[in-house]
């Protein structure tokens, strides 16, 4: 299309001249995460999680709010794989509370964890909806931390043995694991600016924490190399970066960001090596890792799972500790999250992938965005209640274009996991933030399907056609 034309329309007229069809078997679902959407963190012997102290740390959470309850998902698991059935989901990303298996993080086990997950899977099974199970989506239990946590090298060894106790129940019904989800917050945000769990504010253990997350990534990827037969990736959010300005200075910014978030940990996990920008970003905190571990870390993988939200035009200025950060965009659409609204940046980023680390198997599993919705309104002639959320219809409408693109131009992506099946606690940010195709009325309880909810159903049942 003439570049002209193409800027005259928008996005959703682009979208709707298109002809989508999905490669067959391309896998439609939504993700959650254990502490955002389960409540009763400590039910039938489990043990706390950092997250259940740091929310219960005055301050740290918006109004206060902890995971106590959420979406009270422990208790109303069946009631929401049935809601997953009405949507039509092929597959549900879902994350295991490590300390309801392992109260004390590694020794005893506790079977009633063992046992909740898995009535869970077996619950999905019966609906025919495919379980995707990561192992860590940032709630360590509080007796590792006390330990050291992540900044322990022990920390490979009590993952391995966390993650064998899981392949060993639940291998074969569920057939694709998930090691970490996104070690990039994980240390960013617990241990170098301090607003996640376990809210470490210190350069010098961001990137030891970053770099035992990866040993420990490649311990559970070699611990299920002899225990499991199905697959197991690594969940990455990465974000593309673009100059300000066409200036050496922001071209040298681009490249210390591009570095930190996307190829620190899909250059180590995919190719057995940092960047070399990494150095340069942390000076003197940059340790001389052994050059073993990454014989550790660098394990084959079944697939790579990549969470995208947004992009970052970025320029060069004084922050920490990139020197580098991003410029907001005048003309640009923002989500209740603060991030642009820009699809191209998908097929930009699925292009760069594939160009950099070959042809390994993709899963986008996390895509979504917060927008203020408008309360439940009352019943449509169908008899059905509402809420009217076009916003996030067409924000997913466009990614999945970018991805139909990618996938157009030879990137290998095999599904599409929507953040989130239901709004849920956005960790500090509280529950102020909704992402869901699902409405929670948290005083109630009660679902409601979004009209986002009921359009994704509409695309899974025409596998894209209806996008
Ligand atoms: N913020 N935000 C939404 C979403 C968060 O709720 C997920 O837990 C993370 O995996 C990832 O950060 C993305």
């Amino acid at each position: 299309m003439p570049q002209q034309a193409r800027e005259e329309s928008s996005p959703m007229a682009q979208a709707q001249q298109k002809d989508f069809s999905f490669p067959k078997g391309f896998l439609w679902g939504a993700a959650t995460a254990a502490h955002q959407i389960e409540g009763s963190p400590l039910a039938d012997g489990a043990g706390p999680s950092i997250w259940t102290r740091f929310a219960h740390t005055p301050g740290m959470t918006a109004n206060g709010d902890t995971g106590d309850v959420a979406c009270d998902h422990y208790r109303r698991w069946k009631d929401d794989v049935r809601l997953m059935r009405e949507l039509g989901l092929q597959a549900y990303r879902f994350s295991v509370s490590w300390s309801r298996i392992l109260p004390e993080g590694t020794g005893r086990v506790n079977q009633a964890g063992i046992d909740f997950y898995s009535r869970l899977v077996d619950e999905l099974l019966a609906n025919d909806i495919e379980p995707l199970l990561t192992l860590y989506h940032w709630d360590l239990p509080a007796a590792l931390d006390d330990r050291g946590g992540w900044l322990n090298r022990d920390c490979a060894d009590w993952f391995a043995e966390y993650g064998s106790v899981l392949y060993r129940a639940l291998d074969g019904r569920v057939k694709k694991w998930v090691t970490l989800n996104e070690p990039w917050v994980v240390t960013d945000g617990g241990y170098l600016h301090g607003a996640l769990a376990p809210g470490h504010r210190n350069r010098y253990e961001a990137p030891i924490a970053s770099h035992n997350l990866m040993r420990a990534h490649g311990a559970a990827v070699q611990a299920y190399r002899a225990i499991g037969q199905h697959e197991i990736g690594l969940v990455v959010n990465i974000e593309p970066k673009y100059a300000a300005s066409g200036s050496v200075d922001d071209a040298a910014a681009v490249k210390r960001a591009h570095a930190y978030m996307n190829e620190q940990y899909l250059h180590p996990a995919l190719l057995g090596r940092y960047p070399p920008e990494l150095g340069e970003i942390f000076g003197d905190a940059w340790p001389q890792f052994p050059p073993e571990d990454f014989e550790l870390i660098v394990q084959p993988l079944d697939f790579i799972g990549i969470n995208y939200y947004t992009r970052s035009v970025t320029e060069a200025r004084r922050s920490y500790p990139l020197d580098a950060g991003p410029v907001k965009q005048p003309l640009g659409t923002y989500t209740e999250t603060g991030w642009e609204v820009f699809p191209q940046g998908l097929t930009d980023l699925l292009l760069w992938f594939k160009q950099t680390y070959g042809d390994i198997p993709v899963y986008i599993t996390e895509n979504g965005a917060a927008f203020f919705d408008p309360p439940v309104a009352d019943t449509d002639a169908a008899g059905d209640r509402r809420v009217r959320d076009p916003l996030r219809t067409d924000y997913l409408r466009q990614h999945l274009s970018a991805i139909h693109d990618a996938i157009a131009a030879g990137v290998d992506v095999r599904g599409y996991m929507a953040w989130s099946l239901m709004d849920n606690l956005e960790w500090s940010l509280g529950y102020g933030k909704r992402f869901g195709i699902v409405h929670v009325n948290y005083g109630t309880q009660e679902r409601t399907i979004k009209d986002s909810g009921r359009w994704y159903s509409r695309v899974i049942a025409s596998q894209g056609g209806a996008l």
